[in-house]
C-alpha cells in the first residue's frame, strides 16, 4: 500500500498555499513534486508550499533549533528555494496553532531568512481562530543602484529592497499598466539580480497608504506577497522622505493586495513588523503513489 501524507491549504490575503507537516523530515519534496502539489488543475494548487519540519531535523535549520523548534522550509510553486516569505510565515504560524503545536501568543519560527518573530493575536473563544498574526521581518537592506523595469512601451526606475529575498519595487500612475503580468516584466540591467527577482507595482492611494501589484519569482502575479508590502512601505517611507531610523518616529503605511490589506509598520531601529490575517482553508491527504510515480 503506498503512502498517505496529510496536507492542509491556507491563504494569507490571498497567497494561498500547500501545508505539508513533516516534523522529523521523512517526506522526500523534488522541485517536480512541490511543482505538482502547486499545480491548480492537476494538483492541490498553490502560489508556493510550506514544509513544515522541526528545525533539529532539518540540515538547513538544525543551528536554529535551540532559538526556534520549527523551520518554515519554504518553496515557490514553480519548486524553487526562496529565502523568505512574509504571508507563509503568518500561514505557518496559524498551522501550529490550528495543530495545536503553539497556542495564541509568542512563537520564533526559523527561515532561511533567519529566525522570525511572530504574534498570534487573541481570537474570541469557540471560533476558528481568526486573529491577525504579527511577524518581526527584520531590516531592510537597500542597496545603490536600481534598476528600470518595461511593460507595454512604458518604463519606470525601480527601487532595489532586500528583505531577506529580492525585490523591485515601481512606482506607477495607475496600477493597469502593470499590464497583464501573465510573463516576468523585463528589468535592465539584469546583473543587479542575478538569481531573479519579485517586482512590485505601486500606485499611491492616499497618506501613507499606498496598494500594489506584484510579480513574484517562482510563481507569476499573485494576489499578495508579504515581504513584497513591506519593501513597498520601506521604498514609499524613503520616496516621502520619510526615515524613522532619524527620526526616531515609527512609521506605518497601509498596503492594499489583491487579495486584501497588510499593515506595515517601521521602527526607529528599522525593524520592520508586518500585520495581517491568516486563514487555514482545508486539510486533506495527498495520495503517496501519484506523488511517487510523477516525472522527475
Ligand atoms: N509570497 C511571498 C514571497 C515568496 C517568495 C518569493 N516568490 C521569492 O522567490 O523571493 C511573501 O509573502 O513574502
Amino acid at each position: 500500500m503506498s503512502t498517505r501524507i496529510a496536507f492542509l491549504k491556507g491563504h494569507g490575503t490571498e497567497n494561498d498555499f500547500v501545508i505539508v507537516p513533516d516534523p522529523e523530515n521523512a517526506v522526500d519534496l523534488p522541485p517536480a513534486s512541490v511543482a505538482a502539489l502547486c499545480d491548480r488543475r492537476a494538483g492541490i494548487g498553490g502560489d508556493g508550499l510550506l514544509h513544515v519540519v522541526r528545525s533539529a531535523a532539518h540540515p538547513e535549520a538544525r543551528h536554529l533549533a535551540a532559538e526556534a523548534e520549527w523551520f518554515m522550509d519554504y518553496r515557490n510553486g514553480d519548486g524553487s528555494v526562496a529565502e523568505m516569505c512574509g504571508n507563509g510565515v503568518r500561514v505557518f504560524a496559524r498551522y501550529l496553532q490550528h495543530a495545536g503545536h503553539v497556542t495564541e501568543g509568542d512563537v520564533a519560527i526559523a527561515t532561511r531568512g533567519g529566525v522570525k518573530a511572530v504574534h498570534i493575536a487573541k481570537t474570541a473563544s469557540g471560533g476558528p481562530a481568526t486573529g491577525d498574526i504579527t511577524v518581526g521581518m527584520g531590516r531592510a537592506l537597500l542597496p545603490e543602484g536600481g534598476v528600470t523595469v518595461s511593460v507595454g512601451g512604458r518604463s519606470w526606475p525601480a527601487r532595489n529592497v532586500n528583505m531577506g529575498n529580492p525585490h523591485a519595487v515601481a512606482f506607477v500612475d495607475d496600477l493597469d499598466h502593470a499590464g497583464d503580468l501573465l510573463t516576468a516584466p523585463p528589468f535592465s540591467p539584469a546583473s543587479v539580480y542575478p538569481d531573479g527577482v519579485n517586482v512590485e507595482f505601486v500606485a499611491d492611494r492616499g497618506p501613507r497608504h499606498v496598494a500594489l501589484r506584484v510579480h513574484e519569482r517562482g510563481a507569476g502575479e499573485t494576489r499578495s506577497c508579504g515581504t513584497g508590502a513591506c519593501a513597498v512601505a520601506v521604498a514609499a517611507a524613503r520616496r516621502d522622505g520619510v526615515d524613522p531610523r532619524i527620526t526616531g518616529i515609527p512609521v506605518t503605511y497601509t498596503v492594499d493586495v489583491p487579495g486584501g490589506t497588510l499593515t506595515i509598520t517601521e521602527r526607529p531601529d528599522g525593524e520592520i513588523e508586518m500585520t495581517g490575517p491568516a486563514v487555514i482553508v482545508a486539510e486533506g491527504v495527498i495520495e503517496g503513489e501519484w506523488l511517487e510515480n510523477l516525472p522527475r
